[in-house]
């Protein structure tokens, strides 16, 4: 009797960014990019200093528009869509942004209002971020008490306060002690097991390990996307770094 076949249920992507071009008086930054993003996958976004990650960042995040190309969220594209694109839509960007004056709740509350969550949900979902991410009794702190590790923390409950499907972090982890690392790639693998979509920009070819898929940017072009395993395989031995740096072997980074 033959098995019975469960054809693979593929969703649709969370992110889908098709033909992204974007240059900066004239000099290209991005030419023509691709990159999805679906529920349950951590897709790794890896370039040398200059790929056009930040560029495409901020496209994504909806700063400002690309010259060419669409991008949409959850089905709602950027330029017809923006409200309820970006209600989908959580962003740890690379530069600290917490107000440091400004309690650990205050910034919470800040973002829920900003995203006009009703106020009688605005304290349970602060309550039940501070607990998730271990900040409950830092709460009532000025942001500017906590170590660099918390404050990303706070960042991260922060992103996803108003509970979006799809997270992008930038360059995440820069400037954080091992364990703070540490602590912040667990939270995002526990959120990649719930079901969220992520977007992780990184440089560092350690990180890019954990990705269900890596997308290798270098001079505004994909260059590679695929499996980490597949990545590391175009080296020989096996080897992300060394597959990486050969990928972007005519950047200053790779020199
Ligand atoms: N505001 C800007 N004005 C002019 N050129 C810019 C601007 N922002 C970026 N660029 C240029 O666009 C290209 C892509 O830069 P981008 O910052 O997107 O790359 P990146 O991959 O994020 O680099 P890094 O890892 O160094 O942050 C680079 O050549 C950069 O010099």
């Amino acid at each position: 009797m033959p098995l019975s076949t469960h054809p693979k249920v593929v969703s649709d992507p969370l992110l889908q960014a098709s033909d992204v071009a974007k240059a900066y008086d004239g000099k290209p930054a991005l030419n023509g990019v691709d990159i999805a993003v679906r529920a349950g996958e951590l897709v790794v976004l890896l370039g040398p200093n200059g790929a056009g990650k930040s560029t495409l960042l901020q496209l994504i995040t909806g700063l400002f528009t690309p010259d060419r190309g669409s991008i949409a969220i959850c089905g709602h594209d950027l330029r017809s869509g923006i409200v309820p694109a970006l209600a989908q839509l959580g962003v740890v960007f690379q530069q600290p942004t917490l107000d440091l004056e400004l309690s650990v709740e205050a910034n919470l509350r800040f973002h829920a209002e900003l995203h006009g969550l009703p106020g009688n949900q605005v304290r349970t979902r602060i309550a039940a971020a501070a607990e998730r991410f271990g900040l409950t009794d830092r709460l009532h702190s000025p942001a500017r008490e906590l170590s660099g590790g918390n404050r990303r923390r706070v960042e991260l409950a922060r992103a996803l306060l108003h509970e979006p499907r799809l997270l992008v972090m930038d360059e995440a982890t820069v400037g954080l002690d091992p364990a703070s690392r540490r602590d912040i790639l667990s939270h995002i693998l526990s959120l990649r097991a719930a079901g969220m979509g992520i977007l992780w920009t990184t440089h560092l070819v350690d990180e890019a390990a954990m990705g269900d898929a890596i997308v290798v940017l270098n001079r505004g072009n994909v260059v590679f996307e695929g499996a980490p395993a597949e990545l590391a395989a175009r080296s020989q031995p096996a080897d992300l770094g060394n597959a990486f740096l050969r990928l972007t072997a005519d950047t200053d980074a790779a020199a």
